[in-house]
C-alpha cells in the first residue's frame, strides 16, 4: 500500500465522513421517538440505505457534471448491475445479522472484509498479491479482531455457545458479498478504466432501482412514510446522514479507482479500529493486554504492509 499523499488524503476523508456517518447511523436507528405508549424505533432499514443511495447518486451526478468530468463511461451494464446487487446484499446481510448477534459482534466479524476482499479478488478479480502481503493483512485483521472482541461480564448469565447460528451465516454472507463487489471492481478497473465517478453514479443507481422495488414489495415505503409524518424532525438527521455518506463513498470511490478495493478495505477496517480506540481513551479507559496485543499487531501489518507489500506479483493473464 503506497502511501503517498493522495492516498492519506483519500483515508482521512474516509476517517472523517464515516466518523461522522457512524454517529448519525446509530442516533437514526437506536433513537427513541415519541412518548409513552406512542413510542417507537426507526426500523425501516430498506428506506434507511435507499434514501442514503439517492443522495449518493445525486452526489455523483452533480460532480460529474460541474467539478469531476471524467468523459465517456464504456464500463459494461452488467458489471454495475451485478456489484450493485452485491454492495446493497452485502449491507442487508450485516444490518439483519443484529437480529441474532450484537453491535460488537457484528462489527469485529465485518472488520475481516479485507480477507474476503483478497481472496475472491484473486479467484474472480483477476488480482495477484505477493505472499508477504497475505501475511500482513492477516496480521492487521488478526488485530483489529483482538482489539475490538469483547470479553463477556463474568457477572452476565452464561449464554449457551450456539456455535454458528443464523447471524454468524449472514455476518459469512455479508463479508461473501463485500468480497464479490470488489472484486467486479477491480474487474471494471483493469477492463474499461473505469472512473471513481462513473462508478459511484451507477452502482448507486442500479441501487435505487433494486431498493425501489423491494420498498414497494414489502411495502415499507408506506410505513417509512407515516413514521416520517409523525417525526419530521428525523429528517434533518437523514439528510446530514446521507450527505455524510455521500461525501465518504466520494473518497472510498476515488481510493477503489486509484489504488484498489483491498487498500480500500483496509483502510475501512483501520477506520474503525481508531474509533473504538478513540472511544477506549477518551472515556479514560485502560487497554486490557488483549488490546494491546491487537493494536501491536495492526500496527506492524500496516507498517509491514506499506514498507513491503509494495511490490507487485506478476500479473495473472
Ligand atoms: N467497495 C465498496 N464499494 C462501494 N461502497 C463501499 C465499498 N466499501 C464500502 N462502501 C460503503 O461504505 C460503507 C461503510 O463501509 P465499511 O466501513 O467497510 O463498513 P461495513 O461494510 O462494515 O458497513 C458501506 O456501507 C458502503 O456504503
Amino acid at each position: 500500500m503506497a502511501l503517498d499523499k493522495r492516498f492519506l488524503l483519500y483515508a482521512s476523508g474516509i476517517f472523517i465522513c464515516y466518523f461522522y456517518f457512524g454517529i448519525l447511523q446509530e442516533r437514526i436507528t437506536r433513537g427513541k421517538y415519541g412518548e409513552g405508549e406512542t413510542q417507537e424505533k426507526f426500523t425501516y432499514t430498506l428506506a434507511l440505505v435507499f434514501v442514503q443511495c439517492v443522495v449518493n447518486f445525486a452526489y455523483a451526478k452533480i460532480m460529474l457534471s460541474t467539478l469531476m468530468k471524467q468523459g465517456e463511461d464504456k464500463t459494461s451494464r452488467m458489471y454495475y448491475a451485478s456489484s450493485a446487487l452485491t454492495y446493497l446484499l452485502a449491507m442487508v446481510c450485516s444490518n439483519m445479522a443484529l437480529q441474532w448477534v450484537n453491535y460488537p459482534t457484528q462489527v469485529v466479524g465485518k472488520s475481516c472484509k479485507p480477507i474476503p476482499v483478497m481472496i475472491l479478488g484473486v479467484l474472480f478479480g483477476n488480482k495477484s498479491y505477493p505472499m508477504a502481503k497475505y501475511l500482513f493483512i492477516l496480521t492487521v485483521v488478526l488485530g483489529v479482531a483482538m482489539f475490538m472482541y469483547k470479553d463477556k461480564p463474568v457477572s452476565a448469565k452464561q449464554e449457551v455457545d450456539s456455535g454458528i447460528g443464523i447471524g454468524e451465516i449472514l455476518l459469512i454472507l455479508s463479508l461473501i458479498m463485500d468480497g464479490l463487489t470488489g472484486a467486479i471492481q477491480e474487474r471494471m478497473k483493469t477492463e474499461y478504466q473505469s472512473k471513481s465517478g462513473h462508478m459511484m453514479l451507477y452502482m448507486n443507481l442500479w441501487s435505487v432501482g433494486y431498493l425501489a422495488f423491494a420498498l414497494l414489495i414489502t411495502g415499507e415505503l408506506f410505513d417509512f412514510a407515516g413514521f416520517i409524518s409523525r417525526h419530521p424532525f428525523v429528517l434533518w438527521d437523514l439528510t446530514t446522514f446521507s450527505i455524510a455518506s455521500a461525501l465518504g463513498q466520494f473518497f472510498i470511490f476515488r481510493m477503489i479507482a486509484d489504488y484498489g478495493a483491498l487498500p480500500c478495505s483496509i483502510v475501512t477496517t483501520t477506520r474503525k479500529f481508531f474509533t473504538v480506540m478513540a472511544s477506549v481513551l477518551y472515556f479514560g479507559n485502560q487497554l486490557s493486554g488483549r488490546q494491546w496485543t491487537g493494536a501491536v499487531l495492526v500496527f506492524a501489518g500496516l507498517t509491514m504492509d506499506s514498507v513491503y507489500g509494495k511490490k507487485k506479483a506478476p500479473k495473472k493473464s
